[in-house]
């Protein structure tokens, strides 16, 4: 009878500190393109849910991830990424979207801003709204609840996560605006970023175009399909092959 051989799992170390991240140079670059068009450029790709959301509007961040995932209702992790967290990073705490507790709030909002820390997303719950706000440190969250936590459970810092319903891996590079979070390969940047500026580009063209008088069916070479789908536009005189292409 033969035996199977013994399968040796080893867990992964709770904290990893050493993390690859992106050239400075190259992410304050992407950071000039919103969410929306980093996410078309990268072919429409690493679009974080909708449910993960800024409490103020008027704030926007890029930095490299810390991935952190920490237990419910429990703050422990958090505290000891903010502990090993560099500057421009952005914690990205995962707490199994648990809606019901408020782990981040202006105390630890004020650790991470003297330290540097670019923003905190996650997909549970912060409080102290208004002070975060008056802080002026992005935090994206899936809720806001007062309920306090504990500092009890180990987690895993710098581990790859499923979060908001995608693979973020320590270093990604991830944006977020009034819009939404995007997350970018750390190998990929330099990519993103020629295809996000060549988008850019082109919708600073079509916009200067709309000034001018041209219409969104012509410029997006919209006569053919809307003619397919027994619409007929009048074309007034402008050569339908002298739009843009589809977008
Ligand atoms: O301390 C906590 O558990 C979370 C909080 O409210 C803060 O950081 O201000
Ligand atoms: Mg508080």
């Amino acid at each position: 009878m033969s035996i199977a051989p013994a399968v040796t799992r080893i867990a992964p170390p709770h904290v990893t500190t050493r993390i690859e991240r992106a050239d400075a140079a190259a992410i304050e670059r992407l950071g000039r393109s919103s969410s929306a068009t980093i996410h078309e450029a990268q072919g429409r790709r690493g679009a974080l849910s909708s449910t993960i959301k800024p409490i103020d509007l008027e704030s926007s961040f890029i930095g490299s991830a810390v991935t952190v995932v920490g237990g419910v209702r429990d703050n422990l992790m958090l505290q000891v990424a903010i502990h090993f967290a560099q500057p421009g990073d952005v914690l990205v705490v995962s707490t199994g979207a648990f809606a019901e507790a408020g782990t981040f709030g202006d105390v630890l909002g004020n650790a991470c801003k003297a330290k540097g820390i670019a923003a905190l997303v996650t997909d549970g719950g912060v409080r102290d709204t208004q002070d975060l706000r008056a802080l002026g440190l992005p935090v994206f969250s899936g809720s806001v609840s007062i309920k306090g936590t504990v500092k009890e459970t180990l987690g895993y810092i710098n581990q790859p996560l499923v979060f908001g319903d995608e693979i973020i891996h320590p270093g990604d590079v991830i944006k977020g605006d009034a819009d939404g979070i995007v997350v970018v390969r750390r190998e990929e940047i330099d990519e993103v970023i020629a295809l996000s500026e060549a988008r850019d580009a082109d919708e600073r063209e079509l916009i200067e175009l709309y000034k001018q008088g041209r219409t969104t069916i012509d410029l997006c070479k919209l006569h053919d399909k809307l003619r397919e789908k027994g619409i007929t536009t009048d074309l007034d005189g402008i050569d339908p092959d002298q739009g843009l292409g589809e977008r």
